[in-house]
């Protein structure tokens, strides 16, 4: 039998019962172990060896991982500076707790969100109390990182977590062993020779000709080959673009508009009183920029009376101071349900006549307190439908129509309150994971004190969803900054695949 001097050695090296990993032959032939893994699976198509896989984890240490193993991990630092500081006993500012641990940067971040996690204390309004018991020294973390830097196995569990935080990188290896079978037994003691065969083709090989004679090996399309992680476009992009595509599908347009608007379009025109405790400076981000003044004067008139007297035989309006100065003050919407104003009053692409509906995917702003489920900027997914007699029951099927696309089918309502919308209902859903009911979005049916100072003379069924909540009752995160910023799971972000 001829065969290709790496199979020839390959077959002479392997054993019928001893099996050999690809390193030992690779040693033992003094080939490349990729070339004995693509002699390996050539020889196992025609019989002559059985080749086993078995799939291992294996960690390495992030120079993130590294700078913790040598400095301690950020919360523990930061325990040890808290005990220091007596909150132990009783709770200290955490201000300066975090001055004399000496931490900085992102690393801050990291200590407060690890610190409560690991039980080694609370942080309750700005406060900070250390758990007298917790023993920093007996970390797992700390000794996971440390295995494996000794080239030990870490607890996998723990170096799982590790990994998600970025101080290990996970990789999985494949070891194959090798084993002669029968007819391998049988080739051998019958005598194989060598075939020479070309794995490279070479300019000289070409302008001699001596291509044409010679064999040439085989492609291994089944190497192994390195991961590449180029950029790629973020889930929660792609997310947003499976939304787009679903809300087209169902015949919405897209709305457009800005992210700093008047308060006039944020709030007025939604019937928000100026007094809503929602636009003061704790809910608003404003900016220190030129007023709107432009606004249109007519439409300015009528919600200002909407506001003062209200609107129809019955309506009351709210009594209460209205100043056209706060309505042209200029910050970052809260909602996008600006957009929907700017639309539905014709301000934006003049008038529209029922039947309409449209969408946008959009970022908002609030000066919420960041935790798993809060971010200070998010994306909603606004969208509204302007019929005739519209009822609670469309807005529900449109619900569930939209999530069952992204296999979502358990959605719930909650009669809820807003300004603009009666009736209003809260959206919610199960959370895959924790089973958790997680609020998704807020809906209504706006009422004639919004609707009327708009000219809009039909109804109109209305919508904010969250997109990142979305994302976490499709994916299961429980907490979206696993997506977001510096404690992100870059793994994931990496592999993840949106499909709808
Ligand atoms: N603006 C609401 C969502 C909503 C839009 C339109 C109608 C009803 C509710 C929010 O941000 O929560």
């Amino acid at each position: 039998m001829k065969l290709p001097a790496t199979e020839v050695a390959l077959l002479e090296a392997a054993s019928a019962t001893d099996p050999r990993t690809v390193e030992q032959l690779a040693e033992e032939t003094g080939e490349k172990p990729e070339a004995v893994t693509r002699a390996a699976f050539e020889l196992a198509d025609e019989g002559l060896v059985a080749v086993e896989e078995r799939t291992e984890e294996s960690y390495a240490l992030t120079d993130e991982g590294e700078t913790y193993l040598e400095s301690g991990l950020p919360e523990l630092r930061l325990y040890r500076a808290a005990v220091e500081a007596g909150a132990a006993d009783d709770p200290v500012s955490m201000g300066r707790v975090i001055g004399a641990s000496g931490l900085e940067g992102p690393e801050v971040d990291i200590a407060l969100s690890n610190f409560a996690r690991k039980g080694l204390g609370r942080i309750d309004s700005g406060e900070l109390s250390a758990e007298g018991d917790a023993d920093p020294d007996a970390d797992a973390e700390t000794a996971a990182l440390a295995a494996v830097a000794a080239a030990d196995d870490p607890d996998p569990e723990v170096a799982d977590r590790l990994a998600e935080r970025g101080l290990l990188d996970r990789s999985e290896v494949t070891e194959r062993a090798v084993t002669l079978t029968d007819d391998g037994v049988t080739a051998l003691m019958e005598g194989v020779e060598t075939a020479e065969t070309v794995g490279q083709l070479t300019p000289e090989m070409l302008t001699s000709g001596e291509w044409e004679d010679v064999e040439f090996a085989e492609y291994n399309v089944e190497a192994d080959a390195e991961p590449v992680t180029g950029g790629r476009s973020h889930i929660l992009r792609q997310t947003a673009e499976a939304v787009k595509d679903t809300l087209v599908g169902m015949g919405f347009e897209e709305m457009d508009g800005p992210h700093a608007d008047a308060d006039f379009w944020i709030n007025d025109a939604l019937f928000m009183p100026q007094d809503h405790p929602a636009r003061t400076h704790w809910d608003r981000f404003t900016l220190d920029v030129d007023p709107m003044d432009d606004l249109p004067d007519d439409l300015v008139g009528r919600v200002e009376d909407a506001h003062r007297n209200g609107v129809g035989p019955d309506g009351e309006g709210y009594h209460s101071p209205w100043s056209r100065e706060f309505a042209e003050e200029v910050a970052l919407r809260g909602h996008t349900t600006s957009l929907s104003m700017r639309y539905l009053s014709g301000y934006q692409v003049g008038e529209l006549e029922p039947p309409q509906r449209f969408f946008s995917v959009e970022k908002v702003y609030r000066n919420d307190t960041l935790d798993p489920t809060h971010l200070l900027e998010f994306f909603q997914i606004e969208g509204w439908v302007m019929a005739d007699d519209l009822s609670v029951r469309d807005l529900m099927g449109t619900f569930e129509e939209f999530y069952s696309q992204f296999g979502i089918t358990d959605i719930e309502f909650k009669p809820h309150y807003n300004p603009y919308t009666e009736p209003s209902f809260e959206l919610f859903g199960t959370h895959p994971e924790t089973g958790e009911i997680v609020e998704i979005g807020n809906s209504g049916i706006f009422r004639d004190e919004v609707l009327e100072p708009l000219g809009v003379e039909c109804d109109v069924m209305a919508w904010g969803l969250a997109l990142e909540r979305l994302l976490m009752l499709m994916y299961g995160f429980e907490d979206i900054r696993d997506v977001h910023g510096t404690l992100c799971d870059l793994d994931l972000l990496r592999n993840v695949e949106v499909v709808h």
